[in-house]
């Protein structure tokens, strides 16, 4: 049995010593006591326990529980001995290590806090123009952003997926936990898909700390959205060539309530200058700003 293995019986056994509340002394406590690395029963309990130095230790009265720092990344209880994990309802032989730099020495570092915007919307409706408006924005006043595009995501992560509904939602979900792990690294992680469903939007959502996951919903009618047809798919899809397509014969769930709604009901040409994307991306870095994102926590 490795250190970090036993690191994980302590952990499991959800008690250590207040002089071990960092995981990082624990290790180095544990690596230097270790004479001897396994565990045995304690015969009067029954209970695991370390022998260290060649001695058994019980647990002893001055032990305290470990408290979690960071909900959104929460260790689950583990199974030290089966190494046992329920995940989605089923058992996995994995347990969580967690490392003693946290989400807040992260954003400490980098002087901001880590969110997900999610810009949900049609085709065709400047999601990705605002996605890239919004970290040219951000990234002019010194915050790090990172953009998790529908259409660039499917080029690699998620290529193995196509637009049926099982698939839309499992990409969504794949989105939801990568936009996850980027605002736990302390980064302003802008989702820009078109997410047509309520409930794996919400699912996402419930991913993050409350306030974490700010929904924008790109309030653009269909028919504006058709008339702009960038890359010429709603032609293809009333032409049939594109089945299932969003909007046309797919469905599209509105958010019924979202942090930021941006409206544009023109067609390309005047609104699509890059004044109107500056302004568009300055009603969601106000959002941040008013809401203590964009300095450190
Ligand atoms: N059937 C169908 N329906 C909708 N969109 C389609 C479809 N087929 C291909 N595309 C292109 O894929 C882009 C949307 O990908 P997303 O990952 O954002 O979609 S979803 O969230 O899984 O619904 C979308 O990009 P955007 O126009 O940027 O939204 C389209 O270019
Ligand atoms: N505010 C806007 N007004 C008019 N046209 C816009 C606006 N924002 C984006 N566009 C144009 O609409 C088209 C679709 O924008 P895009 O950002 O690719 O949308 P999506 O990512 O939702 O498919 C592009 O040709 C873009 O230049």
């Amino acid at each position: 049995m490795d250190v970090a293995a036993v690191a994980r019986c302590v952990r499991k056994s959800c008690y250590v010593s207040p002089s071990f509340g960092d995981s990082d002394l624990l290790r180095r406590f544990l690596r230097s006591s270790l004479s001897e690395r396994s565990t045995n029963s304690d015969p009067t309990s029954g209970r695991k326990c370390l022998k260290l130095r060649g001695k058994i230790h019980r647990r002893l009265s001055f032990i305290r529980p470990i408290t979690a720092t960071d909900k959104s990344i929460s260790s689950p209880s583990s199974d030290c001995a089966g190494e046992t994990q329920q995940i989605n309802g089923k058992k996995k032989n994995i347990v969580w290590h967690d490392c003693p730099v946290t989400k807040s020495d992260r954003q400490e570092l980098i002087k901001q806090k880590g969110c997900v915007i999610w810009i949900t919307g049609l085709s065709g409706s400047g999601k990705s123009s605002l996605a890239c408006a919004l970290s040219r924005a951000l990234h002019n006043r010194g915050n790090l952003s990172y953009i998790l595009d529908g259409d660039n995501v499917r080029y690699g992560l998620n290529s193995d997926l196509s637009f049926g509904a099982e698939d839309r939602a499992e990409n969504i979900r794949r989105v939801g936990e990568v936009a996850k792990l980027f605002a736990d690294a302390g980064i302003i992680c802008i989702a820009s898909l078109i997410s047509p469903y309520r409930r794996e939007r919400t699912a996402c959502r419930a991913l993050l700390p409350q306030g974490d996951f700010i929904e924008v919903f790109m309030d653009v009618p269909l028919h504006v959205c058709e008339a702009r047809d960038p890359k010429g798919l709603y032609k293809r899809a009333r032409a049939g060539k594109i089945k299932g397509f969003t909007g046309v014969d797919d469905p599209y769930e509105p958010p019924l309530d979202c942090e930021i709604v941006i409206q544009n009901n023109r067609d390309k040409g005047v609104s699509s200058s890059s004044s109107s994307l500056t302004e568009m991306a300055e009603i969601v870095v106000s959002y941040l700003d008013k809401n203590g994102y964009l300095k450190t926590p």
